[in-house]
């Protein structure tokens, strides 16, 4: 196998080719496995390779060109999407394969292979990327191929940071100065020459291996969250491939392809895969040319106006994969899990969008050698033609067509500088506006910072003092809960005390309820005694009425019979005699009865009387002085009570005040907070907004510097090739016409030099015509940094204004400090002028209670005093009253029982006629006197039991010296 370089020129001819044929991007997914950290994570994502579809969760991705599980193997992916590729570069075309996916995914291990895998078999090695696939692929394959000249070459540079840096050049020099650019091929238009990049020709896929050794240990890796060797740029490998074959026809045939093997750094959630600092600057640039990558994917798919390649290095390397003449296949690669379902549903809007991108791969044109002259001799012509007429004319000569061509350009140049000039005296105008808006927002933003501050240091202020407040209401509260519970208690006192007044006026109530109990059956007493002393008059009475109409009756017998009379006299003087003895034994009995119970009824009466006259008497005393006691009880708790009130009602209105007051200064506060708060929202949200329209302002203006500058170094460039085109053309053709014709005249020279001159007067001009813009460029930097500057003046005069206005806060702050001390002092003066009089006020309330206590317990002695003699006088009369009692009852006892006093007449007389009824009437009421009589001992008995008993009076007394201790104060 030999190689060599190929030395003839590498002008390309379209004209040959028929029109190529649209093609998509190729799209392929692949889902790695679960690593080590998501063993416990749920597998949200399901690849169909029959279907070419990706589930994930309920959604699904389809129509892919290739979907590869978490099982696929390297050599599967390597023989389905790459191989074809590297056999289509081998046939002259250039092809991308890139892998794009969050960030430990697996797009190194794709597109380099797992650790220490490189030196294998393509086709079987299983750990082995597509890059030492592909170098090995080449190398076997154009060993194969015999009769054919090549040479490989390797470029691999990094995007990092929106740098490129060139991963093969020598690590000694510095790495600023391995900077390289991008420019457009000017010999086919869309594809991107990468310069300055070293391109190092390899002879064997162990160069390969080597170069790319060095470049992988030169490129930028880091540990994240998500990967423990994260790229953090993105790299491109290029392996260009020149093949000179012979054909049959004995021409020779040049084909020239590229492959592109781009390893994308991750996309990343900068918060999901810890980046800081330096990490997260990193991370937001390769997110900036991702986004970029997806805007010219969505320009692509959607068919817009302008697509944004030139937003990033990464979109400009890539302008002739994406929509341009290169075959490019897109791995996306994807987690399986659930942790990373958002990324992941990304990354296949990505893929799916990109798939509907339209490339138009073109073939590197084959040339001959045959073409090549046939191209030389044209050139030749028309350079002869051109002199022939300079001659002519004495000037240069131009065919209509490049007349009509450069006029045209020179149109659109100063149409192109005109309407820049426009944009940029647009954009100087608005940085004009933006500045003098930014300055008055400044000084509003000054002012709203003024009047926020002084709110925020009068909320610290009334935050001080509420506090202050709280504290002192909480030892008011402290002190009113204290005089509360003091007044509470000696409140509890007196109702106590009163219940006990009320208890006594019960007891008393009671005493004069038992002795109006004794009334009745006194009464009773008096009436049965009446009853008694009337029945003895009816008795008395009928007797009387009975005797005549018998003597009447017997005489009328004795009239009426004389016979019988005679017979009966005996008996009838007898009966007569027997008749006069017993009635006046049983009138005398009758009377004595009567006067006994009549003795006993006056007696009782005497009693009676002067029980009821005691009784009334001392109950009224009894009664007066309770009502007495009670009274001055009731009057005392009253004032007591009516002052307590009074005072607490007092505090608690102050208290209320001081609530109000509290409440009122809480409000204040509270607007004062949110106008504060509104103040500082709004400020910040001005400054926000300001910043943000400055930033984007400044972006604005920054990126119309860029596109500026960018197509002025673009015309610099277009006019400097196409000056070098003609130079090399003008020197070609000398040289050539010097070949052919040797010895042309000295006239041609100085026509060429003419012609030269010519050329690089119009040259100057444009260059004059840009240059005329760089001082207003340079004049808009400069107005740019003056407005800088006045806006750092007026900062400063801002911090000054700030400075006085804190130090006038600072004064307000400390009066109304002061005004807080005095008011606080006032309150803790009117505390303590309450506490006093609450003091005084319990002082006297306490005396009071006293004094009543000891009105009380005399009242109690008193009434105690006037009890005990009742108890006394009524024991002194009760055991004479009892001696007559029992005696009289022991008289009425020992008065004929019925049947002493009837029983024989009752034999004798129940026989006889019309006696009969009136003998019983007389027992009944016997009967009824005998009962009468134990009923009056009874009750007699029960009153004196009663009138014994001074338990009752002493328990009393008790329960109103223990109560009335209890109640005096603390
Ligand atoms: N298909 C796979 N089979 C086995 N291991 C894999 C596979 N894909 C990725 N891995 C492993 O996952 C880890 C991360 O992969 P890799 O470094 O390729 O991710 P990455 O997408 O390049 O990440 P970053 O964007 O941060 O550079 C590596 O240890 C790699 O070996």
């Amino acid at each position: 196998m030999a190689s060599s370089v190929v030395h003839m020129s590498e002008k390309k001819k379209k004209a040959s080719n028929p029109a190529p044929a649209r093609s998509n991007v190729a799209v392929a997914i692949r889902v790695r496995p679960t690593n080590d950290q998501e063993v416990k994570d749920t597998i949200v994502v399901r690849t169909d390779p029959v279907d070419r579809s990706v589930h994930i969760r309920t959604k699904i991705f389809n129509n892919f060109e290739r979907v590869y599980g978490p099982s696929s193997l390297q050599s599967d992916i390597y023989r389905e999407l790459v191989k074809k590729q590297v056999e289509d570069v081998l046939r002259g075309y250039n092809c991308t394969i890139f892998a794009y996916g969050q960030t430990g995914t697996g797009k190194t291990y794709t597109m380099e292979g797992g650790e220490g895998s490189i030196e294998g078999d393509w086709e079987t090695d299983e750990c082995t990327g597509i890059i030492p696939r592909s170098a090995q692929h080449i190398f076997s394959e154009l060993s194969a191929r015999d009769g054919i000249e090549y040479i490989v070459r390797l470029s691999y540079v990094e995007i990092y940071n929106e740098e490129m840096i060139d991963l093969l050049g020598s690590t000694a020099v510095d790495e600023k100065q391995q900077h390289i650019r991008l420019f457009e091929d000017p010999a086919k238009k869309g594809s991107i020459v990468i310069s300055g990049a070293e391109e190092v020709p390899v002879r064997c896929r162990d160069d390969v291996y080597r170069l790319l050794k060095q470049g992988t240990e030169k490129r930028r890796t880091a540990e994240t969250l998500m990967n423990k060797r994260s790229s953090r740029s993105h790299s491109v490998l290029t392996i260009s491939v020149l093949i000179r074959e012979q054909l049959p026809t004995g021409e020779e045939l040049v084909k020239q392809g590229k492959l592109r093997l781009v390893d994308l750094a991750g996309s990343e959630n900068i918060g999901r895969s810890g980046a800081e600092g330096k990490r997260a600057k990193e991370a937001g640039n390769i997110n900036t040319s991702l986004l970029a990558l997806g805007r010219v994917i969505n320009a692509l798919t959607t068919n817009g106006p302008h697509v944004p390649y030139r937003e990033s290095k990464l979109t400009r390397l890539l302008q002739d994969s994406l929509g341009g003449s290169s075959i490019t296949t897109i791995i996306a690669t994807l987690s399986p899990t659930n942790s990373n379902y958002e990324e992941s549903i990304s990354t296949l809007e990505y893929a799916h969008r990109a798939m509907n991108i339209k490339n138009k791969p073109e073939v590197n044109e084959n040339v001959n050698k045959k073409d090549l002259f046939k191209e030389y001799a044209g050139q030749m012509e028309r350079l002869m033609r051109e002199l022939k007429a300079a001659r002519e004319k004495n000037g240069v000569y131009l065919d209509q067509e490049q007349y009509d061509d450069m006029d045209k350009k020179m149109e659109t140049q100063k149409e192109t500088i005109a309407s820049l000039e426009e944009q940029l005296e647009n954009t100087l105008e608005l940085i004009k506006k933006h500045m003098a808006d930014i300055s008055l927002m400044d000084q509003y933003y000054g002012k709203a910072y003024c009047r926020v501050r002084s709110l925020e240091e009068r909320l610290a202020l009334r935050v001080d003092e509420l506090e202050e407040t709280k504290l002192a209401m909480a030892k008011e509260q402290h002190e009113h809960d204290l005089t509360k519970r003091a007044l509470n208690r000696s409140r509890l006192h007196a109702d106590e005390a009163f219940s006990v007044a009320t208890g006594n006026n019960e007891i008393g109530w009671e005493a004069i309820q038992e002795l109006q109990r004794i009334h009745p059956r006194v009464d009773c007493i008096i009436e049965f005694a009446n009853e008694n002393k009337e029945r003895g008059e009816e008795l008395a009475r009928s007797i009387d009425s009975i005797v005549p109409p018998m003597r009447e009756e017997n005489e009328k017998r004795m009239k009426d019979g004389e016979e019988s009379v005679h017979k009966s006299i005996d008996a009838v003087e007898s009966l007569k005699v027997a008749v006069s003895t017993e009635i006046p034994t049983t009138r005398t009995s009758i009377d004595t009865a009567t006067e006994s119970v009549e003795s006993a009824l006056t007696r009782l009466d005497a009693i009676d009387g002067k029980c009821e006259e005691t009784i009334e008497t001392k109950t009224k005393e009894l009664i007066e002085l309770i009502e007495n006691g009670k009274a001055s009880i009731e009057f005392v708790i009253h004032s007591a009570l009516t002052r307590l009130a009074r005072k607490s009602e007092e505090a608690v209105n102050k208290v209320e005040e001081m609530e109000k007051k509290n409440e009122e200064m809480r409000k204040e506060m509270e607007t004062l907070r949110a106008d504060a708060r509104g103040a500082i929202e709004s400020a910040q949200k001005k400054r926000r907004e300001n910043r943000e329209e400055m930033e984007m302002k400044k972006k604005e203006m920054m990126e119309m510097m860029t596109s500026w500058m960018e197509s002025v170094s673009t015309l610099n460039e277009k006019i400097e090739s196409e000056q070098m085109e003609k130079d090399e053309k003008v020197a070609e053709t000398l040289q050539t016409m010097g070949d052919v014709e040797m010895g042309w005249t000295d006239q041609t020279d100085e026509m060429c030099e003419e012609l030269k001159s010519v050329m690089k007067e119009s040259n100057e001009k444009t260059y004059n015509e840009i240059s005329s813009c760089i001082p207003t460029l340079v004049g808009m930097v400069g107005s740019t940094e003056e407005y800088g500057k006045k806006n750092g003046e007026s900062i400063d005069e801002w911090k000054k204004e700030r400075t006085i206005v804190k130090g006038e806060m600072m004064e307000k702050h400390c009066a109304s400090l002061a005004t807080v001390m005095t008011s606080i002092n006032n309150l803790t003066e009117i505390h303590s002028k309450t506490r006093e009089i609450t003091m005084e006020e319990l002082e006297k309330i306490n005396s009071t209670m006293m004094k009543t206590k000891e009105k009380v317990n005399e009242d109690m002695k008193r009434v105690e005093k006037i009890v005990k003699d009742e108890i006394e006088k009524m024991n002194e009369i009760l055991p004479k009253d009892e001696e007559q009692t029992i005696r009289v009852l022991k008289e009425m006892k020992s008065a004929p029982t019925e049947e002493e006093l009837y029983g024989e007449e009752e034999e004798e007389e129940r026989g006889e006629g019309d006696e009969e009824n009136g003998e019983r009437d007389t027992f009944q009421k016997k009967k009824q006197l005998r009962r009468s009589r134990f009923r009056v001992r009874d009750s007699i008995l029960v009153a004196r039991e009663e009138l014994h008993s001074p338990n009752k009076i002493l328990s009393m007394r008790q329960r109103v010296e223990e109560e009335s201790e209890d109640t005096s104060f603390d």
